[in-house]
């Protein structure tokens, strides 16, 4: 099948929660709504701390208040887990009501396809992160295997902090993705704004996750306005294919 007969996924704005005032998730979910974001971004890190001992998390994976709260404005739940056992958190995210789970390909190399299955016989849709020092060769078999995740997440930092800067350096990583599996939604995740966007849209990203450029600005609105416009005209010039 050539490319011109391809359907693209659709463009996926997706404002994180960590750049958020998180005494008022809700009302900030609500109002990211409205400014036009499809989902919302929640970074659930205890990746570091249990390696570190250093305990830094965001959300709590139990407390389930905020995920309940959102799933009342009927809002898709993007849950991004730098976790070192997914699996514990399956369950528990998909009683509060996440619509998707994204783990780390890092951490649970012997247990893809039981993860990845319970995921989706959860009801959320699976997908699967990458830190910028993971080859884009290892989650081949993810989008390709039996029980396949629908998302890839490309991180364009290290995973940790919101506020850093985008490595372009990750861009032929998307692009590769974006060759092989021309529907697939593709994430980028660290340093997206106005000013890196386009890089990202060039490459075939098409699910934009961005904090602080959004909850950042004067004019969320219009940022998210700006991401949107960016991935499609990127689409409709295909220019990632050429
Ligand atoms: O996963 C993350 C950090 O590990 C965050 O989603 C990411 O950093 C978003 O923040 P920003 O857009 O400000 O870079
Ligand atoms: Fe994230």
């Amino acid at each position: 099948m050539g490319h011109d007969a391809v359907a693209l996924p659709t463009p996926k704005i997706s404002p994180s929660m960590l750049s958020s005032d998180f005494a008022n998730l809700a009302s900030e979910a609500k109002f990211m709504e409205d400014c036009g974001a499809d989902w919302l971004h929640m970074d659930i890190m205890l990746f570091y701390s249990e390696n570190s001992k250093v305990k830094r998390f965001n959300i709590l994976p139990r407390e389930s208040k905020f995920l309940k709260l959102v799933r009342l404005l009927k809002a898709f739940l993007d849950c991004h887990l730098m976790v070192t056992n997914p699996a514990d958190y399956v369950m528990p995210f998909a009683k509060a009501g996440a619509s998707s789970f994204t783990f780390h390909a890092e951490v649970t190399k012997d247990s893809w396809p039981e993860l990845i299955k319970s995921i989706k016989s959860s009801g959320m849709q699976a997908g699967v992160a990458i830190k910028p020092g993971t080859p884009i060769e290892d989650i081949f078999p993810l989008v390709e295997g039996e029980d396949s995740v629908d998302m890839v997440l490309v991180m364009t930092v290290e995973p940790g902090f919101g506020g850093q800067s985008f490595m372009p350096d990750m861009m032929p990583k998307v692009k590769e993705l974006r060759r092989r599996y021309p529907n697939l939604d593709i994430q980028v995740d660290g340093g997206l704004a106005p000013s890196t966007i386009d890089q990202a849209a060039a490459a075939g990203a098409n699910v934009i996750v961005a904090g602080s450029a959004v909850f950042g600005a004067k004019d969320p609105a219009g940022v998210i306005k700006i991401l949107r416009n960016s991935i499609e005209r990127a689409q409709s010039s295909k220019i990632f294919f050429q």
